[in-house]
């Protein structure tokens, strides 16, 4: 039987997504698990926002790109939808605006249930038919939270100097609350217990174990298609043909940004700079 207490949730995931692979979507789909089987949580959507070109992160191809191959890799998903305003920006948003935007959205369609949405009509009804399926069996006072979803190599690249704010990371873990999926090489138990920042919001920290260690990364799919290797079940069918269609990465591509300072650090270190 479900818990009347559950907190209904909402999952973002921020990132380059270049291009979006299998281990994205799982991501996704270990957090709802994690989170579902503690009782306390009913995840009733995830978001995938794909990073401006502003960004200017090395081999980072056009954001319009990215964002269909994550339409198209969602496709098939009851509850991962992919948003594409932090890619329509023309700055570099940083994350914590990412989340307030997403959150400010979440609100006034708590409120308002006729707003635009980019996912399509049925999968769009499905969520809000778990919107109403939760409010109904779960009367909580406050309204659905967000929670910031990554990897742990990104909540290990907080310690990374001129890379975050600590206001922005307080805010991150302290008022929404972070679901960090291990990655090969990390240790993100070791890495809160190290910080004092992090190890204060603790609890708001969701560790999910990824017991099928699974290397996939985008740089690994992009190096195998400059080399002409194949990429299939690496990533969605769909996904691998539009690659193939569009004739994306290639040895040029990966040379973009190449001189350029990735736009969180010119952000703070001009500031740190300029006093
Ligand atoms: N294999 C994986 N295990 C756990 N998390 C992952 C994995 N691959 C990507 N992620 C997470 O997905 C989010 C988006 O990552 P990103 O777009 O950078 O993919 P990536 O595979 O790390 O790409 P790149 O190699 O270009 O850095 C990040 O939070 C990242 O930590
Ligand atoms: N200070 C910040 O808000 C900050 C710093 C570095 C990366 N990020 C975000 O984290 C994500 C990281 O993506 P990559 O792992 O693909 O570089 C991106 O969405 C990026 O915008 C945010
Ligand atoms: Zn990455």
């Amino acid at each position: 039987m479900e818990n009347p207490t559950t907190s209904k949730v909402v999952l973002l995931a921020c990132g380059s997504f270049n291009p979006i692979t299998n281990m994205h979507l799982r991501m996704f789909e270990l957090a709802r698990d994690h989170l579902e089987d503690t009782g306390q949580y009913s995840v009733i959507k995830g978001i995938i926002s794909p990073v401006g070109d502003a960004y200017k992160k090395k081999g980072l191809i056009e954001a319009s790109h990215r964002v269909e191959m994550a339409r198209l890799a969602t496709e098939s998903s009851e509850w991962i939808t992919v948003d594409s305003w932090e890619s329509q920006q023309s700055d570099w948003v940083e994350t914590s605006k990412v989340i307030r935007h997403h959150y400010e959205e979440l609100l006034a369609r708590e409120h308002n249930r006729d707003d635009v949405d980019t996912i399509k009509y049925t999968k769009k009804r499905r969520i809000e038919e778990n919107y109403i399926a939760s409010s109904v069996h779960h009367r909580k006072r406050d309204g659905p939270q967000l929670m910031l979803l990554c990897g742990a190599d990104v909540l290990e690249s907080f310690g990374i100097p001129n890379l975050w704010k600590q206001e922005d990371i307080a805010e991150i873990v302290g008022r929404y609350g972070l679901v960090c999926v291990t990655r090969s090489g990390g240790d993100p138990h070791k890495f809160i217990n190290q910080s004092d920042d992090l190890w204060k919001y603790r609890k708001n920290i969701h560790v999910v174990h990824e017991w099928v260690t699974n290397d996939i990364s985008a740089t690994h799919v992009r190096r195998a298609l400059r080399r002409g290797r194949s990429v299939r079940y690496l990533l969605p069918e769909s996904v691998v043909r539009y690659v193939q269609e569009h004739s994306l990465y290639s040895a040029e591509s990966e040379q973009k940004n190449a001189d350029v300072v990735l736009a969180p650090f010119q952000k703070y270190s001009d500031a740190s700079t300029s006093g």
